[in-house]
């Protein structure tokens, strides 16, 4: 049998007036209006956006973790916090391909060639002035009051004395209401150009619904020269203005918090009885309005025994990492489930293309500093980790910190 190779399609002459930000915006309306999920995302540092297209939504269920090596299928993960049926982990398939990097061609994969007749049709097609962007089937989570999220933190606080976990991170959900005419992909251009260092993504899935976010957070990345990256990522504080982040003073609790995250990764490499890694800090880093502590990790691939599953091992040891869950992780899990009082969804679950571009590269990021778009309402998340010195009303002010790095696009 022959190798099917992806189809580039070229933009017809009644597209030329559109620009390659207007193609991105109705390549996107063909897939809502035909119920296709779709991702857009702008990796850290990049110039553009990229969007991919779904074949199906039942080609987007997965059961394991995607697996990143260059022999695996291409598309986009798209993972909860936790599994469920309300909230399925799903591998978006690169089936349409879009890089506003090369506006004129849209490549469609060979398992979606059925689509290509439609598709050119729709390429010379006028744009339609509204998106009908997906919505989830979930009712939205209840949003917990600053009395409930600080008896949360005590009740964190008290496990951790009791020594239930070593660490747990609580988080919540708040809803604010969309300004009028809000549009996601407008959202989507203002959290790349505030965000630069951030992964900045817009997913929308039928029934499963619009996410919006700006990530600060590596989860497994695999890049084109070889080499597998993680990073602990945790400890918070607002980065004042005329003060220079390298400046910025930690409390020994937020040192402790960010080193527990850096521990469970190290432990991760030992489970896989890898010895050769780099590890860079902690330094104090900048996402948006604030500042964390960053520990970075860095494997050559071509120094290890199982280049090719490394990636695939350590994603599926790292997620949840202590970062969003915390220590030791099932009692901390176990925690959260019963004192937490709403379903994180896709919030602090992972995201990320894998394959796309170049196969062999992959970048999942931790959902964090997201919201979900519903009809009339944002649905914003936000967590914070304890640990046995917290202090209730300083871990709400930090998940209001943290929600106002995508709130900012819902100022009227
Ligand atoms: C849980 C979140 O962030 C995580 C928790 C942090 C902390 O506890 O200080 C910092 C960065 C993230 O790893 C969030 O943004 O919701």
């Amino acid at each position: 049998m022959p190798v099917l190779e992806p189809r580039q399609l070229l933009w017809p002459t009644a597209a030329a007036g559109l620009d390659a930000q207007a193609r991105l915006r109705h390549l996107a309306a063909g897939a809502l209006r035909t119920s296709r999920p779709l991702a857009i995302w702008r990796e850290p540092g990049a110039a553009h956006p990229r969007l991919l297209v779904a074949r199906s939504l039942e080609a987007t269920y997965t059961g394991l973790p995607p697996a990143l090596d260059g022999q695996a299928p291409a598309g986009f993960a798209f993972f909860p916090f936790r599994d469920s049926d309300h909230n399925p982990a799903l591998f978006l398939p690169a089936d349409v391909q879009f890089d506003v990097a090369r506006p004129d061609a849209v490549v469609v994969s060979p398992a979606a060639r059925d689509l290509v007749p439609a598709l050119t049709a729709w390429l010379a097609l006028p744009p339609l002035p509204e998106l009908a962007w997906h919505h989830g089937g979930q009712p939205a989570p209840p949003a917990a009051t600053e009395a409930e999220y600080t008896q949360l933190v005590r009740t964190g606080v008290a496990a951790i004395k009791a020594k239930e976990v070593v660490k747990v991170v609580s988080s919540r959900a708040a809803r604010l209401p969309l300004p009028p005419g809000f549009d996601p992909l407008v959202a989507f251009a203002e959290l790349s150009a505030r965000y630069e260092r951030a992964f900045v993504s817009l997913v929308s899935v039928p029934g499963v619904g619009t996410w919006l976010g700006a990530s600060p957070e590596v989860l497994a990345e695999v890049t084109a020269d070889g080499q597998f990256h993680t990073m602990a990522l945790a400890a918070t504080q607002p980065l004042v203005p005329g003060r220079l982040p390298q400046d910025a003073i930690w409390r020994q609790k937020e040192i402790e918090e960010q080193a527990l995250v850096a521990r469970y990764i190290v432990s991760c490499f030992k489970q896989l009885r890898l010895r050769e890694y780099q590890e860079t800090g902690p330094r104090t880093v900048v996402a948006g309005q604030l500042l964390h502590l960053r520990t970075d990790f860095e494997v050559d691939l071509k120094n290890v025994p199982f280049p090719s599953s490394l990636g695939t091992d350590m994603l599926r040891l790292l997620h949840p990492t202590s970062a969003v869950g915390g220590m030791p992780k099932a009692a901390a899990l176990a925690f959260l489930q019963r004192y937490e009082g709403y379903d994180r969804a896709y919030y602090s679950g992972f995201l990320g293309p894998v394959n796309v571009g170049a196969p062999g590269v992959s970048r999942l990021f931790v959902n964090l500093r997201c919201l979900q778009v519903r009809t009339t309402e944002a649905i914003l998340y936000a967590g914070t980790g304890l640990t046995v010195d917290s202090d209730p009303t300083r871990e709400w002010q930090e998940t209001e910190y943290k929600m106002q790095t995508v709130a900012a696009v819902l100022a009227i």
